[in-house]
């Protein structure tokens, strides 16, 4: 593969399909997905409740193997979770025994404090320790550096989860509704911190939101999915947005309004939501 089709076809997702074992039976949960996303790409999955997002993260994170169908990440198959793909999940999933420093430690130990690959040399506790140290500054949190999980903010908390996907230099961040269970406060600034550091890092991004201003504040492309079982992408919107981009400007911005509206009209009048009857 040429270097361009490397940049342009990063991620490559082809002809996946999903299917859980359960007590019922198998369970198709996506079906026929298709989609390649390039190097530096911001990238929205937005669909309803229990649609296959979250699998779909999973799939790419290497957390699950499809039941059919290829991944590949950089031309490789991916084959399971690796640090070239930082993961955050809503509940942050931080050890609560450990301060806010230590959490991010042990990534940073965990990629850069061993041999790596071409032989580049395991880095000294100094340079692990500078690595966190920025990974906390970045989210602006060196001031709690100290403190556990139990004596901080659920924002604080989120930030801590992004700082330590952050600190290991992943090629590709995937968030798993990383500002869900946020305040609207809150999470206005991250999403604005966010754009900030994926700017600086220039990171590919995949981002699973139920948040429609949020995916096309963030979003090059929003993936608009279909309702399940069998989900699959019903459309791909791509979001014409110049950055840096101003959240109180867009607010008045008539491509902005517009793109708000394909979402909402995908959403809530094609795939409007329809409550299965219990059998
Ligand atoms: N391990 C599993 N075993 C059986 N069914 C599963 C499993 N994981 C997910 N599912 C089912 O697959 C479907 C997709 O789930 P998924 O969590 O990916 O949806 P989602 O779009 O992320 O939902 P939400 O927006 O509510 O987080 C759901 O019907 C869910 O019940």
């Amino acid at each position: 593969m040429s270097s361009a089709d490397l940049t342009s076809k990063y991620i490559q997702i082809q002809g996946v399909e999903q299917t859980f074992k359960t007590a019922k039976g198998p369970f198709v949960a996506l079906q026929n997905i298709d989609l390649t996303i390039a190097k530096g790409e911001f990238v929205t999955m937005i669909g309803h409740s229990g649609c296959g997002k979250s699998t779909l993260l999973n799939l790419i994170a290497g957390l699950t193997k499809p039941t059919r169908g290829t991944l590949i990440c950089a031309n490789r198959e991916i084959a399971g979770p690796g640090p070239d793909r930082g993961v955050v999940f809503q509940n942050h999933s931080l050890l609560p025994w450990l301060t806010c420093f230590e959490n991010v430690y042990l990534a940073v130990e965990r990629v850069f404090g061993q041999t790596r690959d071409a032989g580049i040399p395991a880095e000294s506790r100094a340079q692990l320790r500078e690595r966190t140290e920025a990974a906390l500054a970045m989210v602006g949190l060196s001031h709690a550096a100290q403190k556990r999980p139990g004596e901080i903010s659920g924002g604080m908390k989120q930030r801590v989860g992004i700082a330590r996907a952050l600190s290991m230099e992943p090629n590709v961040l995937l968030l798993d509704e990383p500002f869900g269970a946020l305040d609207a406060l809150t999470r206005a600034k991250l999403q604005d911190e966010l754009l900030q550091i994926v700017a600086n890092t220039r990171s590919t991004v995949v981002m699973v939101t139920h948040d429609v201003d949020e995916a096309v504040l963030l979003s090059d492309r929003i993936v608009m999915m279909t309702n399940g079982p069998a989900a699959t992408i019903g459309e791909v919107l791509a979001v014409d947005l110049p950055r840096p981009r101003d959240r109180i400007e867009l607010a008045e911005n008539t491509d902005y309004v517009h793109y708000r509206k394909a979402v909402i009209d995908f959403l809530y009048t094609r795939q409007a939501h329809v409550e299965r009857q219990a059998a």
